[in-house]
């Protein structure tokens, strides 16, 4: 179970630290890293992954930088001194933006931490091809879409990407093996897909070989969020 848990990245989609922090309690000893996104870190700050470190958790700041390279830089050295293990871009910023974010790293990671491990978005695991093409203007599959953003984040000198679990064999074969997948889009089956689209189960998601599964509402949602987490541990390793 502990290998399992290595590779789950709970997403603690909650308005503010009280909750954030009881949910992570609970989860507390199975040795799942925890996931800050927006909603969280906009409401609460900083402070909120400085007290998940102290408490011994890896972060993932998912808060998917987009903006001129000379702004991701120095969100990147911000990022990195606040010691986080794990932060993204959107890979549509480009390459000069996601290189920038590399020397961000390095320039913060000279004066202080451990550097962290820097990803990139390639396409939301929300998005069909319908409105890849239609709505987003960029013809051809997801699967074409999301390995092209990958080649060019390992380029700029990123670790990996986000992607759904359904495009992992796909990026390890054109990136290498070693280039990290991390992927959403998570769902046990019979559980409410949501807005997600690209999805594929715990058992499968291994099977595909991700590195990482970032899994949110089917843990944070459920009646006992240990149980639900335990469950899917079991399933992850008979797999
Ligand atoms: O393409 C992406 C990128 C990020 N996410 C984030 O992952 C979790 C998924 O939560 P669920 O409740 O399991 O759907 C959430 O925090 C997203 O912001 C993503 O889903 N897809």
């Amino acid at each position: 179970m502990k290998e399992a848990a290595d590779k789950v990245m709970v997403a603690l989609d909650k308005p503010d630290a009280a909750l954030a922090l009881a949910l992570a309690s609970e989860l507390y000893g199975t040795g799942c890293w925890m996931k800050v996104g927006m909603e969280l870190f906009y409401a609460v700050g900083p402070a909120i992954v400085r007290e998940l470190k102290a408490r011994g958790f890896r972060v993932f700041l998912d808060l998917k930088m987009h903006d001129i390279p000379n702004t991701v830089r120095g969100g990147a050295r911000s990022i990195t001194r606040l010691g986080v293990d794990m932060f993204n871009v959107h890979a549509a910023g480009g390459a000069a933006m996601m290189s920038a974010a590399v020397e961000g790293i390095q320039e913060a990671a000279a004066h202080t931490t451990a550097a962290p491990i820097v990803i990139a978005v390639t396409q939301l695991t929300s998005t069909s091809e319908q409105v890849l093409n239609e709505e987003i203007g960029i013809a051809g599959s997801v699967e074409d879409a999301v390995v092209r953003y990958a080649r060019f984040a390992r380029k700029a000198g990123l670790h990996g990407v986000v992607a759904s679990p359904l495009e992992v064999a796909a990026i390890k074969s054109a990136c290498g093996s070693d280039f990290i997948t991390v992927t959403p889009g998570i769902r046990p089956s019979g559980a409410d897909a949501g807005d997600q689209i690209r999805i594929t189960t715990p058992s499968d998601a291994v099977r595909g070989g991700t590195d990482y599964l970032v899994i949110g509402r089917p843990i944070t949602g459920a009646p006992r969020p240990a149980e639900a987490l335990e469950n899917i541990l079991k399933e992850m390793t008979e797999a």
